[in-house]
C-alpha cells in the first residue's frame, strides 16, 4: 500500500511524507492563492485553475479530464486532438484521461474503465487534500457505476498547479464492507514539437511488455526510448522519475503511488484509421503514462490508494 505523500504545500494536517528536497521547494514557492473559472469548452463544462505566476491548467467535469496545462500564456504542454469526441458517453481524446477502475482491456469492463467516460463533480478548491490547495473532482459509485462493477467506491482526482508544476493524484477509497481490486493510470497525452528527436530517458533499466507485439515481454533496451512507428509498451515496477526531451526543451516526469508506467504512440498507420484522432497528429504528442496494471491494486474496506504524477519544466 503506497504512502500518502504531499509535495511541499505546507499543511500540517495532511502531511504524511515529504518527498524530495527540489520538489518541496519547487511547489513552496507556488503556494500562493490559486482561482478558478468554470467555462465551457465545446460544449463540455470545465474548470481554469489559475496561478499568480499566469501558469493555467484546464479540467473537463467530464472523465475529469486535464485538457490543458500552460506554465506560461503561449506554452501548452498537453495535446489535445482537434478531433477529440464531444459526445456525452465517449472518451476525450488528449490531456489526462483518468483510466479508473480497468486499464485496457484487463477484466470484463469497457476498455480503460468507465471514470473516463462519466461526468465527474467539481468539489472546489480544498486545501485538506493529499498535497495542499487542489482542485478536487468527486466520482463516487451509483446504480451505473454497480451496474457495470459492482462496488461501493470514491475516486478523487486532485489537480494542483505550480509555477511550473502541474501535479494530478488519483485517489480512491474502498466504500464496500469487502475488498475489491482496480488498474489504473493516468494517461497523460504530451504535447512534442518534433517527434522525430523526442527521447523518453529513465526506462532504459526496465524491461518491458511489448503490446504492440501480442504482449511480447522485452528485455531492458539499454537506450532511450525514441519514437519511430507504433510504440505500445507497459514498463512493470518502473522508475519514479523519467525526462522527456524534445529539442531544447526537457520535461520531468515523476510519479508516486503507481508501480508502472505505460508509453505510447499510435505512429502514422494507425493514428491516421482512429476516428479522433486524424493522419500526422501521431507526430504532435507521445502518451507517458503513470499506471498501476501488471498487478492490480486490492483495497480493503476502509483503505485507500493514492498514485500520483507530477509533470515539470
Ligand atoms: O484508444 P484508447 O482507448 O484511448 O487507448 C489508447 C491507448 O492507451 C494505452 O496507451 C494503451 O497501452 C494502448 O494500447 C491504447 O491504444
Amino acid at each position: 500500500m503506497p504512502a500518502f505523500f504531499v509535495w511541499g504545500v505546507p499543511n500540517a494536517r495532511t502531511r504524511r511524507r515529504d518527498v524530495g528536497h527540489d520538489a518541496a521547494q519547487s511547489l513552496r514557492r507556488s503556494a500562493m492563492p490559486l482561482s478558478i473559472e468554470p467555462f465551457e469548452q465545446r460544449g463540455r463544462s470545465c474548470v481554469r485553475l489559475r496561478h499568480s505566476s499566469g501558469a493555467t491548467t484546464d479540467v473537463s467535469l467530464h472523465g475529469a479530464n486535464v485538457l490543458s496545462w500552460k506554465p506560461s500564456p503561449a506554452r501548452e504542454r498537453l495535446y489535445l486532438s482537434p478531433n477529440a469526441s464531444l459526445t456525452p458517453g465517449t472518451a476525450i481524446r488528449g490531456g489526462i484521461p483518468v483510466i479508473f477502475p480497468q486499464f485496457g482491456a484487463r477484466g470484463a469492463l469497457v476498455k480503460h474503465g468507465f471514470a473516463r467516460l462519466l461526468e465527474w463533480h467539481f468539489a472546489g478548491l480544498q486545501d485538506a487534500t493529499p498535497f495542499g490547495e487542489s482542485a478536487v473532482f468527486e466520482l463516487d459509485d451509483d446504480e451505473h457505476t454497480r451496474s457495470l462493477w459492482p462496488v461501493r467506491f470514491g475516486a478523487r482526482l486532485h489537480v494542483a498547479l505550480g509555477a511550473d508544476a502541474l501535479q494530478v493524484g488519483l485517489e480512491v477509497l474502498n466504500r464496500d464492507d469487502a475488498p475489491f481490486a482496480f488498474t489504473a493510470a493516468l494517461h497523460t497525452y504530451l504535447r512534442v514539437a518534433k517527434l522525430a528527436a523526442v527521447e523518453l530517458d529513465g526506462l532504459e533499466s526496465t524491461p518491458y511488455e511489448d503490446s504492440a507485439r501480442n504482449g511480447a515481454a522485452m528485455p531492458a533496451s539499454n537506450a532511450p526510448i525514441r519514437f519511430e512507428g507504433e510504440l505500445d509498451r507497459i514498463y512493470a515496477a518502473a522508475p519514479r522519475s523519467l525526462r522527456l526531451r524534445d529539442g531544447d526543451s526537457t520535461l520531468h516526469i515523476e510519479s508516486e503511488g503507481f508501480r508502472d508506467a505505460v508509453v505510447w504512440n499510435p505512429g502514422a498507420t494507425l493514428a491516421a484509421s482512429m476516428g479522433d484522432l486524424g493522419a500526422g497528429e501521431h507526430l504532435r504528442f507521445v502518451c507517458v503514462e503513470a499506471a498501476t496494471v501488471v498487478e492490480p491494486v486490492t483495497l480493503a474496506p476502509g483503505e485507500r490508494w493514492l498514485g500520483v504524477q507530477r509533470l515539470r519544466e
